[in-house]
């Protein structure tokens, strides 16, 4: 069965890359360990070459002369050594599957810890294509089931390719004639396998994204975070129903690759020992004619057997090494991508050692910038500058670019167009913006560690300093609810772990912000940082704010207006621009969107107080 033109191929070339690039891994991962398992292989192959010529010995000796013959004490101490080399092996095959545990274990760790660091090293604006997320997916898949195999083949193969140059030495020795057609008739066997295999590949990347879209539905069923709402709206089965579909596509797509293989393979393999069959009947009539003695051609037919499997078994081998390099392609093509993305940043970021303290002023100039993917602009022609010291705010409706424009100035996405100015120095670099800046997202993360590592994590180039972590939780209005819990700072966030607490949304939203300050760098960027408090407690932080971050320069990206009034400067977008700025006095007075929005949200609490028993009676009746 050919395989289809776009299925997947790598050249001679590239596989010769990726196996080195697999040695280099299991090398890197434990030399000493590998060096005894090869040694070890090397051994059992030489062990199976000399039990070939003993047997050959042993036999020929023994159908000439006869067993009591005057050959008799030579022959038993051939026999012992066949014995004891027998036994030497099998020892060596224990020793050489045990070392073999360990490195595989060793290389599997060193291989996955490749991956996440990789992976870590990505940067965000690739995690928006589905393309980087299939390769990601593939990458992991090669990183958890393949080095183990590649290991364990390599080995195999590389004692495969000594005992089967044994046998074939044995077989140049006894019958070299027999050796062209014992190569011969694995050679369709070797090939159906490799369409199989090119195949099988093939479909594996196919599969990428329908694996993701499964382990995403599996995630939703297993996972805490996602049981309240699953179980709420009664979900549970009609995902399942769907991960359901999509397993059974896959399955559909593995019955009709290995329908069509099968009968290839099976072809392959009588062909094969049809040749064997047709050889041993030729050898029957050569000892009849008396053109072949008998030793020679009970040698010759148990080397013919044991090459054939030989060779197919190594066919075997270098066929699933082939296969695993196919997939170690995709975790080396993974692996460089993101090299090359830091490789890229490698300098600048040397350079940024200069104290974040330092900062001055950050400007956006005529930026624009499209999300990958996105068929619309989400930014057109932004321009704007915070300054040292200045608390800024940004307002707009539900998808004006708001937080777009946060993540470009806090170094996580290039602009596409204009350029960023910091310090007045143009384009800084990406890492440099993200050392100035400490941001708290509005779907910031609720990390499932203790609570004072949560807390350390806004600052990982120091060691973790208890006193700044308490203080920084102290600045946020954490450190009453912290200090409660069963193991205050040291109770892990999570409640799948043993001893785990969890907190409520403010809480964790108060614990981001101790992370923001715990960061201590001189730009917050806060993005509806007070959306989950309660009244009280929006109210406190928001008149708080400015005190808290008084040494800071602070964006503010907030809904409420009650938070950004008081704000040196008021930027108003809409529809991806800046389309008014000023102070609140100045923007109230232009009566354009700021006021407008700012009115529609203060007119309710203007209601409440004006008509007082009317609103009540309204909502009451409403009830
Ligand atoms: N990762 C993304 N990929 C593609 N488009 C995106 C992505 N994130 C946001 N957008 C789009 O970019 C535009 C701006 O989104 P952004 O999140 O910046 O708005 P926002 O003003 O912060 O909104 P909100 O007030 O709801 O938080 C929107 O049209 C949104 O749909």
């Amino acid at each position: 069965m050919a395989t289809s033109p776009d299925e997947p191929r790598i050249g001679a070339r590239e596989q010769g890359a990726c196996l080195a690039f697999a040695v280099r891994l299991v090398w890197r991962a434990d030399r000493r360990r590998l060096i005894e398992v090869i040694a070890a292989q090397l051994a059992s192959a030489v062990g199976v070459l000399a039990l070939i010529l003993l047997v050959r010995s042993v036999f020929g000796t023994v159908t000439s002369t006869g067993p009591g013959a005057g050959g008799g004490r030579g022959t038993l101490v051939a026999v012992v050594l066949v014995v004891a080399i027998g036994s030497l092996s099998g020892v060596l095959r224990l020793f050489s599957s045990s070392r073999n545990r360990i490195l595989a274990a060793k290389a599997d760790r060193h291989v996955i810890s490749t991956v996440l660091a990789s992976a870590s090293r990505a940067e965000l604006a690739r995690f928006e294509d589905p393309v980087f997320h299939d390769t990601v997916q593939r990458a992991v898949f090669a990183s958890r089931s393949q080095p183990t195999m590649v290991v364990a083949m390599l080995i195999a193969a590389s004692q495969a390719l000594l005992t089967t140059i044994a046998v074939g030495t044995a077989f140049l020795v006894m019958a070299w004639w027999l050796l062209p057609v014992a190569l011969l008739s694995t050679l369709p066997v070797l090939r159906a396998a490799r369409a199989e295999r090119d195949a099988g590949y093939g479909l594996h990347r196919r599969l990428a994204e329908d694996r993701r879209v499964r382990q995403y539905i599996e995630q939703l069923l297993t996972g805490r975070d996602g049981a309240k709402e699953v179980r709420a709206l009664d979900l549970g089965r009609i995902l399942h129903a769907k991960w359901d579909v999509e397993y059974q596509r896959e399955i559909d797509d593995t019955v009709s690759w290995q329908r069509g293989y099968l009968r290839t393979r099976i072809l392959a393999r009588l062909g094969a020992d049809t040749l064997i069959l047709a050889v041993i009947g030729c050898v029957w009539w050569l000892i009849g004619s008396g053109t072949l003695s008998l030793a020679t051609a009970v040698a010759a037919v148990t080397g013919l057997f044991l090459m054939t499997s030989r060779v197919q078994a190594l066919g075997a081998l270098f066929n699933g090494i082939g296969e695993a390099l196919f997939y170690l392609m995709d975790l080396r093509t993974f692996a460089a991508g993101t090299e090359r993305a830091t490789d890229s940043e490698a300098t600048p970021r040397q350079a940024a050692a200069s104290p974040a303290g330092e900062f001055t002023a950050l400007s956006a100039e005529s930026i624009g910038f499209t999300y990958p993917g996105a068929a619309r602009p989400a930014l057109h022609d932004v321009t704007l500058t915070v300054r040292r010291g200045e608390f800024i705010a940004l307002v707009g409706e539900n998808g004006s670019g708001k937080t777009t424009l946060a993540k470009i100035l806090g170094g996580l996405y290039p602009p596409d167009s204009g350029r960023l100015v910091l310090d007045g120095t143009p384009t800084p670099d990406p890492a440099r913006l993200r050392e100035t800046c400490a941001p708290v997202f509005q779907d910031f993360l609720r990390y499932k560690f203790t609570a004072g590592e949560s807390i350390a994590f806004g600052r990982t180039d120091l060691p973790a300093d208890t006193g700044a972590i308490v203080a920084a939780a102290e600045r946020a209005g954490a450190h009453a609810f912290l200090k409660r819990l069963p193991h205050r700072y040291d109770t892990v966030l999570g409640k799948e772990f043993s001893d785990g607490c969890d907190l409520s949304l403010g809480q964790w939203q108060r614990l981001a912000l101790a992370r923001a300050f715990y960061r201590d760098a001189p730009f917050l960027i806060l993005d509806e940082p007070t959306a989950s408090l309660d009244p009280q407690a929006e109210a406190h932080l928001s008149d708080r704010l400015r005190a808290l971050c008084a040494d800071r320069t602070v964006l503010l990206i907030s809904h409420r207006f009650a938070a950004v009034r008081g704000a040196d400067r008021i930027y108003v977008m809409a529809d991806g621009r800046v389309v008014e700025q000023g102070r609140h006095e100045e923007l109230m007075a232009e009566d354009g969107t700021y006021a407008r929005l700012y009115r529609l949200q203060a007119l309710p609490y203007h209601d409440d107080t004006a008509v007082g028993t009317d609103t009540s009676h309204r909502r009451l009746s409403r009830r």
